[in-house]
């Protein structure tokens, strides 16, 4: 279970709406009536929130609530992992009931999406993977790569990591218990969200022990997962026609 510390203060934020965020790539759009171009002639700007989503919570909802406000993102896209390799230690739940999750939690949003990517690539899942193939699918788009602090602070030992920073800009967002670096390049920012000391590991848990997971997760979430039994430690979580 997560330590429930106290946010980190951190200096190198940038939380101004609207903020004008160094890319790695600069919009090249030029007619506001190009595919993909917006309305004040930008680039559409698509966020990436990647994770297991084990499940997911209000902790990820509010980040990429918080991210698209200030770096005005047009959508937002959850991508649940097929195979998360550094969760390898752990059984991760079938894809088919985190993705179903991950629908339901961002229904009601309408600038939130979920992309199968992840799910339905055979293998390993790495974020060079993810970005290169939500390029291939969105080419008119920035992409924009949510992660927490957590995530962050581990980025440099993922795959092809000097290739990534030219996929995408990077932001890196506060979680209570863990600190936020300031990895020193201009293609990753730093943001400060509403603290929520909430982890997927701490609600599985709960969860198993028979405590309450109302609020930290959707009300849809709760249900789903108590209609699949999921969670529950003399209940495996493989009652859905899951594809892994
Ligand atoms: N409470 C939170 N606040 C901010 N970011 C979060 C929070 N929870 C998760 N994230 C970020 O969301 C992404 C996906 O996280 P993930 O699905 O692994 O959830 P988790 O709660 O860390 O799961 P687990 O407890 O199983 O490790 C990561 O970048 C992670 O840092
Ligand atoms: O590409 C990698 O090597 C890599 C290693 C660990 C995590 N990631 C990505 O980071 C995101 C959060 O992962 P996780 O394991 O914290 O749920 C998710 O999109 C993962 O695919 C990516």
């Amino acid at each position: 279970m997560r330590t429930r510390t106290a946010s980190t203060r951190i200096s190198t934020i940038t939380a101004k709406p609207s903020a004008k965020v160094p890319m790695a790539s600069p919009s090249t759009g030029t007619a506001a009536t190009l595919p993909g171009t917006r309305a004040s002639g930008r680039k559409f700007r698509l966020g990436v929130m990647g994770g297991t989503f084990d499940p997911i919570h209000h902790g990820h909802l509010v980040a990429a609530s918080e991210v698209a406000a200030v770096f005005d993102l047009d959508e937002v896209v959850f991508v649940p992992t097929g195979h998360p390799w550094q969760k390898s230690s752990r059984s991760v739940s079938p894809a088919e009931h985190r993705y179903l999750m991950t629908v339901i939690a961002t229904a009601s949003n309408p600038r939130f999406t979920v992309s199968r990517v992840d799910i339905d690539r055979p293998g390993l899942t790495y974020t060079i993977d993810t970005l290169r193939d939500l390029r291939a699918a969105r080419p008119e788009a920035e992409l924009y790569f949510i992660t927490g602090a957590d995530a962050l602070a581990q980025i440099m030992s993922w795959k092809d990591i000097d290739e990534l920073w030219s996929l995408a800009h990077f932001v890196g967002v506060t979680r209570p218990g863990h600190e936020l670096h300031d990895l020193g390049r201009k293609d990753v920012s730093l943001l400060e969200v509403p603290a929520m000391a909430i982890s997927s590991t701490d609600c599985r848990d709960r969860v198993a022990e028979d405590q309450p997971v109302w609020y930290l997760v959707p009300d849809g979430v709760v249900q789903y997962i108590a209609k699949y039994g999921l969670y529950r430690a003399l209940e495996p979580a493989d009652r859905f026609p899951a594809t892994n």
